[in-house]
């Protein structure tokens, strides 16, 4: 069976909905930030405090390759992941990636009272949702094999989107 990874901005649901499939399809989950954590021993607004968002973003680099070099697994990738090219090249090489596609008005709702994204804490973070989008979203397009809206589902109803697609797009191998 083969790896995957879930994709899409700041409160998209990608370690929610990822924990779901994961347990539906009976796969292993990982959760690139949590990896990252686990690893440094500290949170990731620290992180960004201490070696700034391009040590954050070798960490997870890092993380990836290692993470998608198993297969059978569930991931559940940071927002900014699709950032670095070489991310996007490996991401479309060992996995079906999976863009959760969600609007910023709703990412803005699910995110505003959590301090632990360092990139809203800002002075305007709903603006900084929306630049973010912007940029991203045609990022997300280009590697991902499936997209799923999930403005207004439900986590559960998400997972049906994204098992309907797999079935759809019958790419059950991760030896490709
Ligand atoms: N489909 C959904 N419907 C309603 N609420 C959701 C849905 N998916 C996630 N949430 C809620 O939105 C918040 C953010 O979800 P989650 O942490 O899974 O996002 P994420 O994509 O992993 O974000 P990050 O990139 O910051 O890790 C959580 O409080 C979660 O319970
Ligand atoms: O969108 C982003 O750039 C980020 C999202 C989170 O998952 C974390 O990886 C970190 O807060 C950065
Ligand atoms: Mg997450």
């Amino acid at each position: 069976m083969t790896c995957l990874i879930l994709i899409g901005m700041m409160g998209a649901g990608k370690t929610t909905v990822g924990r779901e499939l994961a347990r539906r399809r009976k796969m292993r989950f990982a959760d690139c930030d949590h990896e990252i954590v686990a690893r440094t021993g500290v949170n990731i607004p620290t992180i960004f405090e201490i070696e700034g968002e391009a040590g954050f973003r070798r960490r997870e680099a890092q993380a990836l390759d290692e993470l998608t070099a198993e297969p059978d697994l569930v991931l559940a990738t940071g927002g900014g992941v699709v950032l670095d090219p070489a991310n996007r090249a490996l991401l479309a090489a060992r996995g079906v990636v999976i863009y959760l596609d969600v609007p910023p008005q709703i990412l803005w709702e699910r995110t505003r009272h959590d301090r632990n994204r360092p990139l809203l804490r800002v002075e305007n973070p709903r603006q900084r949702i929306e630049e973010l989008h912007r940029q991203r979203d045609p990022l997300y397009r280009e590697v991902a094999d499936i997209i799923v809206e999930g403005g207004r589902c439900n986590p559960g109803a998400m997972v049906r989107q994204i098992e309907k697609a797999l079935q759809a797009l019958d790419k059950t191998s991760c030896e490709h």
